[in-house]
């Protein structure tokens, strides 16, 4: 699969490890950044994640700031994203089950890297149940969407 993943300085140490997990099983990583731990704004990482996603460019997208909160408010501001903020696996399987869900946001200051890269293996391995009743209620989301975009 192609995943696009991007972090600020509280995500970096968990998106190294989770790119080493992702390469050494067979998926194409778009990195967008950073790198090392100096201090940026978080919504100029999540964006080109987000729009890579909604584009149809990425299959999934990852975002990792030091709680996944600000991370994850501004990815599902771009149409078509539904990020997930996650820190279980129950949480990950069920919001690509239930709620198709195709990014997820991971908090480097609340979550180590064992269960990180546990939440996006269980992520990335789990289908969208297809069940009428979900896809009914991401309709309504998208229709919400839809109201507030000019
Ligand atoms: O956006 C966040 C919280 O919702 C992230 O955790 C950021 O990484 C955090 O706010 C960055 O804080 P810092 O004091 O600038 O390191």
């Amino acid at each position: 699969m192609k995943i696009a993943f991007g972090c600020d300085h509280g995500g970096f140490v968990l998106k190294a490890e989770i790119i080493e997990y992702l390469k050494k099983n067979g998926h194409e990583v778009m990195d967008f950044g950073i790198n090392d731990g100096h201090s940026v704004d978080y919504p100029d990482y999540s964006l080109p994640v987000a729009e890579c996603v909604s584009a149809g460019q990425a299959d999934f997208g990852i975002v990792a700031c030091g709680t996944g909160i600000g991370i994850s408010i501004a990815a599902n501001k771009v149409p078509g994203v539904r990020c997930a903020l996650l820190s279980d696996t129950f949480s990950a399987h069920a919001t690509r089950e239930h709620n198709n869900a195709n990014m997820m946001a991971l908090g480097g200051r609340t979550i180590g890297p064992g269960l990180a890269v546990d939440i996006v293996d269980v992520f990335l391995n789990t289908p969208f149940s297809g069940d009428e009743r979900h896809q009914r209620r991401i309709d309504k989301i998208t229709a919400i969407e839809k109201k507030y975009s000019k």
